[in-house]
Formats: structure tokens, sequence, C-alpha cells
């Protein structure tokens, strides 16, 4: 008998384009949400678009409370249930990059309540995903969450932020070719759960991106268009999947060590994308599609090394040999690398020297 069943669930408005900012309230009124909101966010994007939304809001009568948060940790997660109480809030918006929506998110599952997700950055995919990252202690864990009820991408806004923060999302979205290499191999190897539809999706995405790479420059409001679709694309194979397994393979286990062993060096995004050249190497070799994807980041302006990164080459062999504890995730790392081979790779790639 076939008994299997699954639940894909998925965000029910998504509006995206110039000066949607202004549309937040109206995305209320179509869910029907009450009551008053808890905005969750960060310092920068509190000025750029928390404050000119909590303005809306009250003046269509409505109170937001308001939580800035540094770090994605689940202290801070904790801190928001504590004020989401205190406050009597009904529903969570995350107004940020992707720690601020990871934690709108976390926050917003633990209480039961609905999440607006409304990026600042195209920096990650997790605007859309049904799941939140968060480093604790060794590990880092992907907790599954629910997606958000809406999103709202301000292209405005994004082509406004740091061109870093683009890359970076970039970046995000090439790693998609090695973090499906590393689930189709896990699926070979250790029969792990794997969805054709979620990898396709997940692998399209990233050769869309790199066949428009051309288009995406500073400035250039259709490059953040052309990013957050594939960043919602991404998010969207991750809740097909039901995991982040189409946009994380050994690539994101590396950039999580990095996290760990050098904070904020670096952008998710560029590290991974690093991460990235690597890990095809080790799955393809010499011939394989390491090329391409380092030459689509350079093309893009994202890191290919760790002089790039502003890390060092140890720090980055110590990450390569370690990461692979960091979660109970098989991929082409296996049971770690061993120091000289994790040399050789690096030089080899010249992320290292
Ligand atoms: N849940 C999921 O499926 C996913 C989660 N992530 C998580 O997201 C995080 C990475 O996201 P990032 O956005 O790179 O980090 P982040 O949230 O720390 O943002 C990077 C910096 O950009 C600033 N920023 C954001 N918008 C800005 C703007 N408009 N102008 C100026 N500064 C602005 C932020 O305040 C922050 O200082 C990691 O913790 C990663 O694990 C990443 C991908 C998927
Ligand atoms: O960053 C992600 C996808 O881009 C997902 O993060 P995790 O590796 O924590 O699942
Ligand atoms: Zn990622």
């Amino acid at each position: 008998m076939f008994e299997k069943s699954t639940w894909i669930r998925l965000p029910r408005n998504v509006v995206v384009g110039h000066g949607v900012r202004d549309e937040v309230l109206d995305v209320i009124d179509d869910l029907h949400l009450q009551g008053r909101p808890l905005f969750v966010t960060s310092p920068t994007p509190r000025e750029v678009a928390a404050d000119p939304i909590a303005a809306d809001f009250e003046a269509a009568g409505i109170e937001p409370a308001i939580v800035t948060i540094e770090k994605a940790t689940f202290e801070a997660v904790e801190q928001v249930i504590e004020v989401a109480e205190a406050e009597d809030v009904s529903y969570l918006v995350g107004i940020g990059g992707g720690k601020a929506i990871d934690i709108a998110k976390l926050a917003s599952h633990h209480l039961e309540m609905g999440f607006l997700s409304v990026p600042t950055a195209a920096s990650h995919d997790g605007i859309v995903s049904n799941r939140g990252s968060v480093p604790d202690g060794d590990s880092r864990h992907s907790v599954a969450a629910e997606p958000p009820l809406a999103v709202v991408a301000d292209t405005g806004i994004l082509a406004e932020a740091p061109w870093e923060l683009t890359t970076a999302g970039c970046a995000d979205i090439i790693s998609n070719y090695t973090a499906v290499m590393d689930w189709r191999l896990a699926q070979r190897l250790k029969d792990v759960e794997y969805s054709e539809y979620a990898a396709a999706l997940s692998e399209m995405t990233a050769e869309i991106l790199v066949d428009n790479a051309d288009l995406i420059r500073p400035g250039l409001e259709e490059s953040a268009w052309i990013v957050t679709k594939a960043l919602m694309s991404s998010g969207v194979a991750m809740s097909i999947a039901g995991s982040s397994r189409p946009a994380s393979g050994a690539e994101h286990l590396f950039s999580h060590q990095l996290d760990r062993l050098a904070p904020e060096a670096a952008l998710h995004g560029h590290q991974v994308g690093v991460g990235s050249i690597l890990t095809a190497y080790l799955h393809q070799g010499e011939d394989g599609i390491w090329w391409d994807i380092r030459d689509a980041l350079s093309s893009i302006d994202a890191p290919t090394t760790a002089d790039d990164l502003g890390i060092d080459d140890e720090t980055v062999i110590e990450a390569l040999t370690t990461c692979h504890e960091i979660r109970d995730r098989y991929t082409i790392l296996g049971d770690g690398m061993n120091e000289r081979a994790a040399r050789d790779v690096a030089t080899k790639t010249g992320v290292i020297e």
C-alpha cells in the first residue's frame, strides 16, 4: 500500500517590486490579520524599513511593538518570544537580512503566530524558506519552522543596500550546484530522502542566475529583481523538500564552521560561494564544474579566495577538516578530510596560496 504523505507549506502572497514597502498594510488586510504586530529587525534595517513601515501602521491607528536584535542565536529567539508575550501582539514581521528573518521565523513558529518576511537585502535564500538556521555551541541547527504568510520584497530598498549583500545572495544561489550534488550523493550512499522536483528547481535557479550574470550590476534595480526571484525560487525548493538539502550541502557546513572560527569575518553567501568552489572540485576533480562556479562568482564580484573573504589560509584548512562534525548531514566530506587533502584542494582551486 502507498502510504506516503507530505505537507508543502508556502507563502500565500509574494509581493516583489519597486516601492512595495508601502503595501505592507494592504498585505496585512489581504491576510485578514488583526491586532498588533511585533517587528523583528536589526539596527540598519530598522532605519531603512522598519521605522518607515511602523509610521504607516501608526497612521492607520496600529502601534507596532519593535525588537532590535544583533545576532541570530537561540537567546535572541527567546528575547523575541518574551517581548511578543509581554506586548500582547498577534503576528510578527521580520524586517532585515537573513538573521532578523530567521529569528522572526523561529519565534513565530514557537508562538504559533503568523509572520511576514520583509527582506532589506537580497543576501540569502531564507526569505521564503520554511527553515531557520541558528548556531548552537559546536553545531548548527537547521530548524523546521513555518514559512512566512507573505513576503514583501521592495526592489528599491534591495538595490540600495550595499552591493556585497547582493553578491552574497547570488553566491548563496550559485552554491545550489554543489548542495544538490551532495544531496544526490547522500541519496545514493545513505538513502536519504530526496526530491527530484526540489533538486531540479534548485539547480535551475542557479543556472538562470548564472545565465543572467551580465545583468547583475551595482545600483541596478533590475539586478535586485533577478536575484530576489532566484532567492525565492531557492526557498521554495527547500519548502518542497521539507529540508534545506536543495540549498545546503558541504559548502554550507564549511561556512557554518567559518562562522565559529572567524565570527563576522565574511557574509554567509560569500563563504558558501568559496565553499562551493572547494566541494565542486572534491566531487568532480580538476576538469569539473568548479571552474564555472569560480568564474560565475568572480563575474559578479563575489569572493573566490580566502584572502577575498578576509580569512586566513589556516582557518580555511581548519574549517575544511572539521566542518563535517557540525551537523549530521552526509556530504562529499564523508567522515572528514585530512589536512593534506584539504591543503591540496584549497591550493589547486586557488582558494589559498
Ligand atoms: N533559513 C534559511 O533557509 C536560511 C538562512 N540563512 C541565514 O541567514 C544569515 C545570513 O543572512 P545575511 O543577510 O547575510 O546576514 P545578516 O542578517 O547578518 O545581514 C548582513 C548585514 O547586512 C545588514 N543589512 C541588511 N539590510 C541592509 C540594508 N538595506 N542596508 C544596509 N545594511 C543592511 C544587516 O543589518 C547586517 O549587518 C545566516 O545566519 C544564514 O545562516 C541563509 C540562507 C537560508
Ligand atoms: O543557508 C541555507 C541555504 O542557503 C540553509 O542553511 P542551513 O545549512 O542551516 O540549513
Ligand atoms: Zn545559504
